[in-house]
């Protein structure tokens, strides 16, 4: 479960990245943060995993502050940051132990993970390989595998498909799904609004910083008294803000 409470964000004091921000992500949900560029999701999904701190606000991961605790409500969730260009001199192998270190997955069960993992995203023979030499979509794959060897309970994607090609986009929704209806959260901002309607149990719009709606969809819908796609919607609630 992921908790905000008036979470605000300005960047040099000027205007509000992100402004007064209540949010409730409970277990079991697929739920997916949507918005314009600049609407303040990225910086969202940084307080929410304590790279940058709020200037009010409160963020809770399972119950555990990530301002008093940092270090406990860290070992809670795993994030995929929007960028995944990530210590390039480190072999794939390396990176994904790198991660299993850090989280002490001991030696058997990472290596059985690690496996899984690489024959599920198709990088069995990219391992021995720098990150460097991979495609955008391999690095987004390592990134992945790095945040899963230690088996979060709290999933936070930033624009997780990006650069994901079919099949591996098709594997990580299938895993989101898996953890989701394992009494998981999963978490994750995307511009791919098809992809939010089909695979989401609930949705928030931000736009400047406050959230303009968050519900199922059926329920934006009904809110609105409209049989439109979420693409739709997104756009004409977008419009004049
Ligand atoms: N480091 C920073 N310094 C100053 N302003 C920033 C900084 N990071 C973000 N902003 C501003 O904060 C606002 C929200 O940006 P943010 O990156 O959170 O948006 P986003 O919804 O993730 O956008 P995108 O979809 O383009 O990634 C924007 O106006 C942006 O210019």
């Amino acid at each position: 479960m992921i908790e905000l409470n008036g979470v605000s964000k300005s960047y040099n004091g000027i205007r509000r990245a992100v402004d007064n921000l209540d949010l409730t992500i409970p277990d079991g949900e697929i739920f997916g943060f949507l918005g314009p560029n600049g609407a303040g999701k990225t910086t969202t999904i940084k307080m929410i995993t304590g790279i940058i701190k709020p200037d009010a606000g409160q963020i809770r991961i399972n119950g555990t502050d990530i301002a008093a605790d940092p270090i406990k409500a860290k070992q809670r969730f795993g994030y995929v940051p929007d960028s995944p260009d990530l210590f390039l001199r480190l072999k794939g192998l390396e990176y994904v132990s790198f991660m299993a270190d850090i989280y002490g997955v001991e030696q058997e069960l990472r290596n059985s993970r690690i496996e899984t993992l690489a024959k599920r995203f198709d990088m069995l023979d990219a391992l021995g390989d720098t990150i460097q030499s991979y495609s955008h979509g391999m690095r987004q794959k390592i990134v992945i595998m790095g945040v899963l060897v230690h088996h979060p309970e709290v999933w936070i994607l930033d624009e997780p498909l990006t650069g994901l090609d079919p099949k591996s986009s098709f594997t990580l929704k299938e895993m989101m799904r898996e953890h989701a209806d394992s009494g998981r959260t999963v978490f994750f901002s995307t511009h791919v609004l098809e992809v939010a309607e089909k695979l989401c149990d609930r949705v928030a719009i931000i736009n400047k910083g406050k959230i303009l709606f968050c519900g199922t969809f059926p329920q934006m819908q009904e809110h609105f008294q409209s049989h439109e796609s979420l693409e739709s919607l997104f756009l004409e609630l977008t419009k004049h803000e």
